[in-house]
């Protein structure tokens, strides 16, 4: 029989909790009172989502942006809710789809602050509140995915089984989930968590975004360590300002959340976020590639297609040998091993698996995915100014020829940003689609080709769509010395126009291309599911 993702992101096995009890304890631990509890039940399980909803199930109705959740009572009720938590909105709404379906479901009003309920009551039914493995949270706006990748990379040298909870993919163990967040709903979490701790994981990884610390995906959890990647450019559709968004990643670093955190301190915004996490009484570690810090990096030197350098750290010279491209996975590197030796691995234990680069010899899909080597053909998911301006960076060519597109339905200012960008940065610019969601293509383009053109560094710009045309006219133009990157999709493997999935996955796209040409492609047998998480 197989299994939907949902029922797969929690335990296999369920255990009874007492509706009333379980209310009372998490009001205690959040200090509300005022709660009111109507009618008993067990609880087996917890869901915000109707849709997720199984038999046995408390179900937390949440007000939305959109709408409140409470509107989909009656099918919760139909689906096998046990026990509705909700707040005075959706009180009403509630208790009707109850009488109409005339079946007695144990429900509690909460007065305020609803959305921090979910994550505790899914802790204390998922049994997550102790946790038998360590756990390593990532955040920042560029490097989580790959760096949850070498943190489960680095913890398999050291023969642990992992878990990691991403963009990529969800996997707890042998057992691959698929992923629709980046950070998974409270419920979700910490059902995953459960289901790693049943498949026998014995260390885990996970993305944090900041979508999930304002909607409060992670409450209920202490990770033993959190890591700070850096922050630049993104979603200010949701934060508003670049302070807006610095506050919700600096709330992971606080003791309550996280044992220990490491932070990337360079630049503005990593000093401060060390300050921050100081000033709200965490236990620091900062790294640095560009001066003092408690871990530091230097001699960093090419080694074939990747790096290598040396961590300094307590006194201890670990050499590394980092083979995946990208100037930047340096840092992404540095963090995760940092982020293991705060966690009290010791340095004599990495030494080996670094200096051989067995460690960190790790596939990300769509992260700098080499596809072709003559043309260089890389795809890569940098859609946002400094992602964009530092994959540029990494690839090298007698010209580099760029295809990428902005999202729409996001963040429409930095599309002239990344403009400007891919013109400074690259010799040919194809402007082309990323997913347009519900905006008009055309339109995204013109804002990206009028940041392209205003830069004035005579790249030649041209504007080709559909996506699938842009990457062959990218082929069509390269020459066998030349460097072709496209950026913005990376392992994404459909488009949405509209509303409509159309598949298209750059990889395959640019290998065929390449291939017409004429010219050899990597053996891409791991290319499509390579995640080696
Ligand atoms: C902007 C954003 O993150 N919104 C989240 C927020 O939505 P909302 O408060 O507006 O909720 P709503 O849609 O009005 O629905 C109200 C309630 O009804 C429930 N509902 C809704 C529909 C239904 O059929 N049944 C049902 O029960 C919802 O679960 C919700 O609890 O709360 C909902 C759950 O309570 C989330 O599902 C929803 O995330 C949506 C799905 C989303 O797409 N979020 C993206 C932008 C996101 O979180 N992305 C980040 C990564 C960003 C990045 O780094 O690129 C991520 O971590 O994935
Ligand atoms: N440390 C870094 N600094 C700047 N850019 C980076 C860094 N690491 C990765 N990138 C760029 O960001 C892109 C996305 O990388 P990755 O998926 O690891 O980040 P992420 O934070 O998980 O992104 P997202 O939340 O958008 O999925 C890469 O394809 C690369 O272009």
């Amino acid at each position: 029989m197989t299994s939907s993702p949902t029922s797969r992101m929690r335990p296999r096995t369920a255990r009874a909790v007492d509706a009333r009890s379980l209310i009372e304890a998490v009001a205690a631990r959040l200090g509300t009172a005022d709660v009111e509890v109507a009618g008993d039940a067990e609880v087996t399980g917890v869901a915000l989502d109707s849709r997720a909803v199984q038999p046995g199930d408390l179900w937390v109705a949440l007000p939305g942006a959109a709408r409140h959740g409470a509107d989909f009572a009656p099918a919760v009720i139909a689906a096998g809710a046990s026990c509705i938590v909700t707040d005075e909105a959706g009180r009403a709404r509630v208790e009707a789809a109850a009488a109409e379906a005339g079946r007695a479901v144990a429900l509690a009003v909460v007065p305020s602050g609803l959305r921090a309920w979910a994550g505790p009551l899914a802790a204390e039914v998922f049994g997550t509140g102790e946790r038998a493995f360590p756990l390593f949270a990532v955040t920042g706006t560029n490097g989580k995915t790959t760096t949850t990748y070498m943190l489960n990379s680095l913890q398999r040298a050291l023969g642990r089984s992992t878990g990691v909870i991403g963009t990529i993919e969800i996997r707890a163990g042998e057992e691959a989930i698929p992923s629709v967040l980046t950070t998974p709903e409270s419920p979700d979490v910490h059902g995953i968590l459960a289901r790693m701790a049943e498949n026998g994981v014995t260390g885990a990884a996970m993305e944090v975004s900041s979508h999930a610390i304002d909607y409060r995906r992670v409450d209920g959890i202490r990770f033993d360590v959190a890591g700070f990647t850096n922050l630049t450019q993104d979603h200010l559709d949701l934060h508003g300002t670049m302070e807006e968004y610095f506050a919700s990643k600096a709330q992971l670093f606080e003791p309550a959340r996280s044992a220990a955190a490491v932070i990337l301190a360079d630049g503005e915004w990593g000093h401060r976020m060390a300050e921050a996490a100081r000033a709200a009484g965490a236990v620091v570690v900062t790294l640095s590639l560009e001066g003092e810090a408690d871990a530091r990096v230097t001699d960093v030197a090419q080694e074939g297609l990747g790096s290598r350098f040396t961590l300094e750290w307590r006194g201890e010279r670990l050499e590394v040998v980092l083979p995946l491209p990208g100037a930047f996975n340096v840092a992404n590197a540095a963090l995760a091993v940092t982020m293991l030796l705060a966690s009290g691995v010791s340095a004599a234990q990495l030494a080996p698996v670094l200096a051989d680069g067995s460690g960190l010899a790790v596939t990300v899909p769509g992260r700098m995915q080499v596809i072709g080597t003559s043309p260089a053909a890389i795809v890569d998911f940098a859609h946002n100014p400094d992602a964009l301006e530092r994959a540029l960076a990494s690839v090298a060519g007698e010209r580099r020829i760029l295809v990428f597109g902005a999202t729409g339905d996001r963040d429409p200012s930095k599309r002239h940003a990344m403009g400007r960008i891919a013109a400074e940065g690259a010799d040919i610019v194809i402007v082309t689609d990323d997913d347009p969601h519900g905006e008009d293509p055309a339109s995204i383009r013109a804002a990206v080709l009028e940041g392209a053109r205003a830069a004035g560094t005579g790249a030649s710009i041209e504007e080709v769509h559909p996506r699938a045309d842009a990457i062959a006219r990218a082929v069509e133009l390269a020459g066998p010395k030349d460097a072709i990157l496209v950026a913005g999709r990376g392992h994404e493997t459909v488009q949405d126009v509209a509303g409509v999935d159309i598949p298209l996955d750059d990889r395959e796209e640019l290998a065929a291309a390449l291939r017409r040409a004429g010219y050899p492609t990597l053996d891409q047998t791991t290319r499509k599911d390579g995640a080696e998480c």
